[in-house]
């Protein structure tokens, strides 16, 4: 085949990058059933690390899926590709020295692994947000269990269509029993090991 795609590299180094973000740009992969308490704790940690200087933004299903990805669905192949994308666009950011949030449902192990192998494995942190479906449906906090249930709602996770838990996430919440601030502690530990709870606690005038 001839080849016609010329990527290029750009003059300033990842290394130059770092320095100046004054950051080790990581990614921070929450994955869960629908209400297990992706978006809660994706909007939480980023306010918590944006006041603490990092430079930090969210990817989200439902943002991602209103605009590059808005031609997709549900199906397996429709996910696959969904999430092919937001690894690519977590790669681009993380190569421009960010701290990346993503709140995506990735059912599939085999789809989260190729995430993992896009952007890099030492820069991947997969976190279970762990949470029965039976609470999720209790929470049911779009309304969409109820419809998934009346057959209105093709392909839903934990209902009519399989999630695959992490064999072995970097951690694990358990968004049932914990507060939202016990969950926001297990995964901050991971960035910044010196964290407390009672200082996070503190933090938010618990
Ligand atoms: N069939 C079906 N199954 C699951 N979720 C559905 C479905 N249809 C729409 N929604 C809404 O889409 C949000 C999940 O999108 P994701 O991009 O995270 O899904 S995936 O990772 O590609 O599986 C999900 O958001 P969360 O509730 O925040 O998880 C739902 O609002
Ligand atoms: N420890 C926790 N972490 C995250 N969410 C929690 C926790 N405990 C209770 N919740 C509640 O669970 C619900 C999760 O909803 P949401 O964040 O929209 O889920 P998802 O983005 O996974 O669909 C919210 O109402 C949130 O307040």
């Amino acid at each position: 085949m001839t080849k016609t795609i010329f990527p290029f590299d750009s003059q300033i180094s990842y290394e130059q990058r770092k320095e100046a973000m004054m950051q080790e740009p990581r990614l921070i992969w929450l994955t869960g059933l629908s209400g297990s308490g992706k978006s809660t704790l994706a909007l939480r940690l980023e306010h918590y690390f944006f006041f603490k200087h990092f430079k930090v933004f969210i990817l989200d299903g439902d943002n991602m899926r209103s605009g590059l990805c808005s031609d997709l669905g549900f199906s397996e192949e429709d996910r696959k590709e969904n999430l092919r994308r937001v690894g690519e666009v977590s790669k681009l950011m993380l190569d421009a020295g960010l701290t990346v949030i993503c709140a995506f449902i990735s059912p599939s192990g085999e789809d989260r692994s190729a995430i993992k192998n896009i952007v890099g494995e030492q820069r991947f942190i997969e976190v279970y947000v762990n949470c029965t479906v039976e609470v999720c449906e209790e929470r049911d906090v779009k309304g969409l269990y109820a419809k998934a249930r009346k057959g209105l709602i093709p392909n839903f996770t934990g209902v009519s269509a399989p999630y695959d838990p992490p064999a072995l996430p970097d951690v694990e919440v358990h968004t049932a029993e914990e507060t939202v601030e016990e969950s926001m502690y297990k995964i901050i530990k991971l960035v910044e090991p010196a964290i407390s709870l009672q200082t996070l606690q503190a933090y938010y005038c618990i």
